[in-house]
């Protein structure tokens, strides 16, 4: 493709040479030019990528896209937001690729990575060509690649989707990031289904108030539009959420409402919670399936009928449904009981807000008489608002709450746990700053049919401290902690 029909989809650009070279790659990465890369520099919060176009010219990048002339011997093709023009081009140069895919987009403050699991698996289990695009990888045509982003910047996911329509794929299921809204990263992505799960307090160091996320979120379901071009868009909202009707608001899709209360167009209907699943009537309009879940929570439910609606509405059958939600295997890092033959329950998870932590805790709490022991940390450099209530909400629930580190990243891990501290009143807590010790603490004390929750980690396999990501897993460290105990115990 040359330069020109690369650019064909923005209004206004100014060029500071006439020339119209054939154009191989985009970039917005100078380490990744080459020749005949088309390099779009983006300022970005660490560094300015206007900074890097020379370098990417030296390596025979072809044209630059920039806010500015940057002084190089190809073409600069000025526009005022780069950013946006780098979605454009990298729809564009990937010719449209969620054009005629099914496209599904889970946003909302928890669940996503569960929801769009679930889902996904639905549509694999109708015999689609599925892919998938999240927090834990990208996944299509039985390969697994790592993911940088939850949802990866335009450039990626338009060649993403490029090459999952290569391979046969016919719908993907993405997590959709307030970060990624914000920051234009689906710009040009043509959903056919929004998904809405929750809001809750998380990200207030970047959105500042509850507004602003909640309008970042909104955007998914503004971006659906009004357009029937693409056949079928339906946004599926959560109708027990308190932003549900913001986001039904501002779409002028078509909608669909779940929920546990009465009313919704998708529903739970006689739940029974047991210690080994949960058990309901999923009710679609006025067809209706018996469901045994295998996972626990009121959440999960939550989980299993926003991917139920989806799949629904892109065509699978009740029964179909059922039989893939029956045989679901958690999510890695979600729920995941850890099992080295204990005679008490241990379970990593991944709630690292407020509304996570206090779901799986209620959870818990319903489903045992026995002591609960919590460990928990908060993230550095992220919301410290979240920090106060995540430890209060741990000290209310477990019978020892131990607060601890999780990636401070360039904070001081002290002073983490002091704002977490700052949140309990009148509640006994036990701080141990070293996670591994915390978790070899918790397991050393547990009794028979104790339960032990490790949050805020799930899957993650790294404790990053200070720039530097260290090799630590929940999961591993729990299994070691149980082994050993048995070994002195033998
Ligand atoms: C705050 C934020 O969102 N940062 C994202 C941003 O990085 P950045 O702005 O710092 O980029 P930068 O390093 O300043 O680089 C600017 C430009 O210069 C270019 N450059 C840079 C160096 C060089 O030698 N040559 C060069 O050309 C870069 O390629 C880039 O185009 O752009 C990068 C590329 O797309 C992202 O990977 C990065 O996400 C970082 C890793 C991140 O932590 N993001 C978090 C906040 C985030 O987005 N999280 C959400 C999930 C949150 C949730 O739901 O819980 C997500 O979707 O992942
Ligand atoms: N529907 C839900 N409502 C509230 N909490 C939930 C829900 N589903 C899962 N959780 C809790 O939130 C945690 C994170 O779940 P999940 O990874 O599915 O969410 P996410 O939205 O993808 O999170 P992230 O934005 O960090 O990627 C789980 O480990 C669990 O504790
Ligand atoms: N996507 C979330 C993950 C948080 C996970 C938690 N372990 C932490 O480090 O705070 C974030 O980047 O805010
Ligand atoms: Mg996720």
């Amino acid at each position: 493709m040359d330069l020109q029909e690369c650019l064909a989809g923005l209004l206004a650009y100014t060029k500071t040479k006439a020339e119209n070279p054939l154009i191989t790659s985009v970039e917005m990465d100078s380490r990744l030019a080459q020749a005949g890369t088309l390099f779009v520099a983006i300022r970005g919060f660490t560094v300015d990528g206007h900074h890097y176009a020379r370098e990417a010219v030296e390596k025979g990048a072809a044209a630059v896209v920039a806010e500015e002339d940057v002084h190089v011997d190809v073409p600069t093709v000025i526009v005022s937001d780069s950013k946006r023009a780098l979605a454009q081009i990298a729809n564009r140069f990937y010719h449209s690729p969620t054009h005629d895919q099914n496209i599904i987009g889970v946003t909302g403050t928890n669940g996503k990575t569960t929801t769009t699991h679930l889902l996904n698996q639905i549509l694999q289990d109708d015999k689609r060509k599925t892919g998938l695009i999240g927090t834990l990888y990208t996944q299509y045509n039985d390969e697994v690649f790592e993911a940088k982003n939850t949802t990866p910047e335009s450039l990626v996911l338009q060649r993403t989707f490029s090459e999952m329509k290569e391979k046969g794929v016919t719908d993907v299921t993405m997590e959709v990031s307030s970060h990624a809204l914000s920051l234009g990263r689906v710009r040009g992505t043509e959903f056919n289904i929004a998904v809405f799960t929750n809001l809750s307090i998380d990200h207030l160091d970047y959105h500042e108030t509850m507004d602003d996320y909640k309008q970042a979120k909104g955007q998914l379901f503004s971006q659906l539009g009004n357009a029937y071009d693409k056949g079928l868009k339906v946004a599926i909202v959560n109708n027990d959420d308190p932003y549900a009707r913001y986001m039904m608001d501002v779409t002028a899709a078509p909608v669909l409402t779940y929920g546990l209360q009465d009313g919704g167009d998708v529903r739970a209907r006689d739940l029974r919670a047991r210690p080994t699943g949960t058990f309901f009537t999923l009710v679609i309009g006025d067809e209706s399936i018996e469901l045994n879940l295998k996972m626990i929570g009121r959440f999960s439910v939550y989980n299993a009928l926003a991917a139920a609606a989806a799949a629904y509405v892109s065509g699978v059958s009740l029964s179909v449904i059922k039989q893939s939600l029956e045989a679901a295997k958690p999510v890695p890092g979600r729920f995941e009981p850890i099992e080295e033959g204990q005679d008490f329950a241990v379970i990593v998870d991944y709630a690292h807000t407020p509304d996570s932590l206090d779901n799986i805790l209620q959870t818990v709490r319903e489903l045992t008489e026995r002591d609960v022991y919590v460990i928990v940390g908060c993230g550095g450099d992220r919301d410290r608002t979240k920090r106060p209530e995540m430890a209060r909400i741990a000290a209310t629930y477990a019978d020892e709450a131990i607060f601890t580190t999780d990636n401070p990243r360039s904070e001081d891990p002290r002073l983490i746990l002091r704002d977490m501290e700052a949140g309990v009143e009148g509640k006994p807590f036990r701080t141990i700053e070293d996670r591994k010790k915390a978790i070899r603490y918790a397991v050393q004390q547990a009794k028979r049919k104790d339960v032990i929750v490790i949050a805020g980690k799930g899957h993650e396999p790294y404790q990053e401290v200070a720039g530097t990501f260290h090799t630590f897993d929940d999961r591993v460290e729990a299994k070691e902690a149980i082994r050993d105990r048995q070994e002195r115990e033998r």
